[in-house]
């Protein structure tokens, strides 16, 4: 087994740059907006619990931004009465390698959503403690204030119950860790009314099935965005692990993954399966890339 290095700096957990101009090598689904406008929902921050996943209260406010009507709220009490009127929820789905800005996508599209009078509010998977898990930090450092769970059947019990049905729009980012996130997709939307922004990768390093595609039937939309080949500048599909661990989770950064196209997948993946063919039968720390 090979040792991997572990992540050497960990972003900032404050904004160090300005928001990129619409990811320049994304084929994006891109949100205009002011800067000004990103940053003016920050102080948010400040008013909420510092990590709401330490301290998951009923009845606690969590980081969900102001708004104070229920606008998509419709109790199933006349559920099997055809003429009445569900509530209209959405789902949006985010796939995509990593750094092709999906987190970035999502960051735009819950600001959009605040900026135009909903109460929105970011929930991620409590397994990515990358930038802590109070926030969801995208990889050029922009943060957005979340709730760092390890289900989303947990969400509605973490914001409690008044707080969640005020809510018009709800973020999921690391989407691929939620074993629970088509059902939880479709109750919020088909039957709270939500609005579900879903961010995650469509395959894991092995370019294997995540949950992220379960919920395509359940979607909107689907936005697949492409990142730049680390090794030829071409569009990158794909996502390759430079070490010989196997596990499909593995929380890491540019330490341990690149975003490739597919010409470099399949000859990255013969180079990390050769390498460990070698170094399995002379044991040593190795690391491509
Ligand atoms: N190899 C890389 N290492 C670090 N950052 C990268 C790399 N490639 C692209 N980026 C940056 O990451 C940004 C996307 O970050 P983010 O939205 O967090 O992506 P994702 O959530 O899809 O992983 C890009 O706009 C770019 O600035
Ligand atoms: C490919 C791949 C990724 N992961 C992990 C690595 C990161 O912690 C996240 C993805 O983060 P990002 O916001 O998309 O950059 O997923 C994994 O566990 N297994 C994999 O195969
Ligand atoms: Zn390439």
């Amino acid at each position: 087994m090979f040792a991997v290095s572990r992540i050497k700096a960990l972003l900032p957990l404050q904004i160090s740059h300005p928001i990129a101009p619409a990811l320049p090598h994304a084929a994006a689904f891109f949100f205009a907006a002011p800067k000004s406008a990103l940053f003016s929902i920050y102080p948010a921050v400040n008013q909420f619990p510092a990590s709401p996943s330490r301290t998951p209260i009923m009845g606690s406010s969590g980081p969900m931004f102001s708004r104070v009507q229920n606008r998509n709220f419709r109790p199933a009490e006349a559920a099997g009465d055809l003429t009445t009127s569900y509530p209209s929820g959405e789902i949006h789905d985010i796939v995509d390698p990593m750094f092709a800005g999906k987190t970035t996508s999502l960051l735009r599209r819950i600001q959009s959503e605040s900026e135009n009078g909903r109460s929105v509010a970011v929930v991620k998977s409590d397994k990515d403690t990358r930038y802590g898990l109070d926030s969801i930090v995208t990889h050029d450092s922009l943060k957005l204030p979340c709730w760092s769970l390890p289900k989303l059947s947990m969400f509605r019990q973490s914001l409690g119950v008044d707080a969640y049905n005020q809510l018009d729009v709800i973020g999921i980012d690391e989407a691929q860790f939620f074993g629970d996130l088509y059902d939880f997709c479709r109750e919020a939307a088909d039957q709270d009314g939500k609005t579900v922004i879903v961010a995650g990768l469509d395959g894991d390093y092995m370019r294997s099935f995540s949950a992220v595609l379960d919920i395509i039937p359940l979607a909107d939309s689907v936005t697949k965005l492409t990142a730049r080949c680390e090794l030829c500048g071409k569009r990158a599909f794909f996502t390759l692990r430079k070490t010989d661990e196997t596990k499909v989770e593995l929380i890491a950064g540019a330490d341990v993954y690149m975003p490739v196209c597919r010409q470099h997948y399949v000859s990255g993946q013969a180079v990390v399966e050769a390498t460990r063919a070698v170094v399995e039968e002379s044991p040593q720390k190795v690391q491509i890339g």
